[in-house]
């Protein structure tokens, strides 16, 4: 029997940074498509900035092994929507996951394939379980950069596919100064 090495990372709790691991930048031209507000993304895609990052330590897609990441979500908004990941279900649709908030404020928006959606509300220590077959993204609604860590299985994967066509079926906005989950005029089933 071959076994692999454990593994002690330390994730630097201020800037969501797990040392060696690979790391994914998100701009927003790669989020064409998926704001609402088609002026207000066109407008500033002239900055184009960083909307995410991703740091993530991942194994071989094998089942039973698990892989970890850090996302670093920073704040802003694309007309009332606040910054969002992408939002993907699992490749393979029954694997779940869990997040844990580890600095600043969101959340998390999850639906079914059905359209059924869900907003879970994350700060520093929140918990949330992602469970089989729900699509998830995450939700900066602060002012500071939203820092968590996902844990998911090795072989779970990722399909963008539906979700950069349809998007969700409720929107995070910013309105009169207050955080407001909505429904999105663009959903359809
Ligand atoms: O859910 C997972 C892994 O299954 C997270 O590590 C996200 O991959 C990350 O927060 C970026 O979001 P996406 O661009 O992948 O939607
Ligand atoms: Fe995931």
């Amino acid at each position: 029997m071959e076994y692999k090495n454990p593994l002690g990372v330390d994730i630097n709790l201020e800037t969501g940074v797990i040392p060696g691991a690979k790391k994914l930048v998100r701009r927003l031209s790669d989020l064409k498509g998926y704001f609402v507000d088609e002026d207000a993304y066109s407008e500033l895609l002239k900055e184009n900035p960083v909307v995410y990052e991703v740091y993530a330590v991942e194994q071989e897609e094998k089942d039973g092994d698990l892989n970890f990441a850090t996302t670093v979500l920073y704040p802003g908004k694309v007309g009332k929507e606040f910054f969002f990941t992408k939002g993907h279900y699992h490749s393979k649709a029954d694997r779940a996951e869990i997040y844990y908030g580890i600095k600043g404020k969101g959340g998390m928006l999850l639906q079914t394939p059905e359209g059924k959606a869900e907003w879970i509300e994350m700060r520093p220590g929140t918990v949330v379980y992602v469970p089989p077959y729900w699509a998830h993204r995450t939700v900066n609604t602060g002012d500071e950069p939203f820092i968590f860590l996902a844990i998911y299985p090795a072989d779970a994967g990722h399909d963008y596919g539906s979700i950069a066509e349809k998007g969700f079926s409720k929107l995070v906005i910013e309105e009169n100064g207050e955080v407001k989950v909505v429904d999105n005029p663009r959903w359809k089933e």
